[in-house]
């Protein structure tokens, strides 16, 4: 089965050259001046530096390239996910398309998996996701991801064809709690990342980590996720992977609102987007969600830090 990835940012590279060691691979990029350099000079000095791309991958910026692929692993910005697939309908068209992007589209409410099938709506989606920094990947480290798919069958062709030498596939048919799992913990790194920022100490991180948890079970239940799924890789693993490094752009973010410095605004921070969606749809539903709306008012700049504390501290004290 042949694989090709949409999108050489620093995941969609790091992908790329993992499933190299399975056979030849193509990473597309939109960009032809950016394909032409990473095909030339072996490597992404953008967004991945320092990892030499294998011979199997071949660097294109010419979209039949992808298509003749039997996989297409989308690697793009959760909220830059239906740009891409409108661009290239026609050709996606009957596709397997398996997203590798983690959040909630701000405009619609939906996952990656509901983008896809409004989008290109006889495509073959799934989802590939979980605890895993492509720097990680991309060294060769091991990884454990999750891979779903609403489809049993093909859940199991695409767990078999896509794990490698450091990837480890395992794999659901709850594509709504894999969704929300990699979406949710975004949210929850920024608010660790500002607390560590802000010097309020480890023992409030361990407070956030478990009580943004309990949010992002509440949320995923109440889009009918199945109870155990966050559990796993999706949620829980990736909760605690993003909210204790530093190698998390979601965590360097909340860092800085923390320490009240600039963040990079090139840099892709999906927490935020999906803060202020996972806040209103938890709003509109009458969920109780105050981590996450704290979290999404202190991205946008709604609130200060002290504001933020303040607001949490002062709830009204309730059972676990
Ligand atoms: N970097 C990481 O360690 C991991 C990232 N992810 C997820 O992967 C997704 C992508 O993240 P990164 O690759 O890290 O971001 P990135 O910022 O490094 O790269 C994003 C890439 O998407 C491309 N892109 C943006 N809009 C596009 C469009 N309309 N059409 C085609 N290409 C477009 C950009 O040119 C860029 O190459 C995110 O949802 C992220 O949460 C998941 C696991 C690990
Ligand atoms: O999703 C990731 C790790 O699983 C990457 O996290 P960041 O997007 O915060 O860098």
């Amino acid at each position: 089965m042949s694989v090709a990835v949409l999108g050489s940012g620093a995941f969609g590279t790091a992908l790329a050259i993992s499933l190299a060691g399975n056979g030849p691979v193509t990473l597309w990029s939109r960009n032809a001046e950016q394909a032409r350099h990473m095909q030339d000079s072996r490597e992404n000095t953008v967004r991945l530096p320092n990892v030499t791309l294998p011979d199997e991958i071949l660097v294109t910026a010419d979209i039949q390239d992808a298509v003749a692929s039997d996989v297409l692993l989308l690697a793009v910005p959760m909220q830059k996910l239906r740009a891409a697939l409108m661009e290239h309908a026609t050709v996606l068209a009957g596709k397997t398309l398996v997203a590798c992007c983690k959040g909630i589209e701000l405009s619609s409410g939906l996952g990656p998996i509901s983008v896809i099938q409004q989008t290109i709506p006889d495509a073959r989606p799934a989802l590939l996701t979980g605890p895993s920094f492509a720097d990680d990947i991309a060294r060769g480290l091991p990884t454990a991801l999750t891979l779903a798919c609403a489809d049993g069958d093909l859940s199991e062709t695409l767990q078999t064809e896509l794990t490698t030498a450091n990837l480890r596939l395992y794999r659901t048919t709850d594509v709504i709690g894999a969704e929300l799992g990699g979406a949710l913990k975004n949210v929850m790194a920024i608010g660790c990342g500002a607390a560590i920022g802000a010097g309020l100490g480890d023992s409030a991180r361990a407070a956030l980590m478990t009580r943004g948890f309990a949010e992002m079970q509440r949320f995923a239940l109440m889009r009918g996720a199945r109870p155990d799924t966050l559990m796993g890789l999706t949620g829980l693993g990736d909760l605690v992977l993003t909210c204790s490094s530093e190698l998390s752009r979601n965590y360097r973010f909340g860092l800085c609102l923390g320490r009240n410095r600039p963040f990079d605004s090139q840099t892709t921070v999906e927490g935020v987007a999906t803060a202020r969606a996972m806040a209103d749809i938890a709003a509109a539903e009458g969920l109780d969600m105050p981590i996450s709306a704290t979290v999404a008012d202190l991205s946008h700049g709604t609130y200060s830090v002290p504001q933020a504390i303040q607001t949490l501290l002062n709830r009204p004290l309730k059972e676990e």
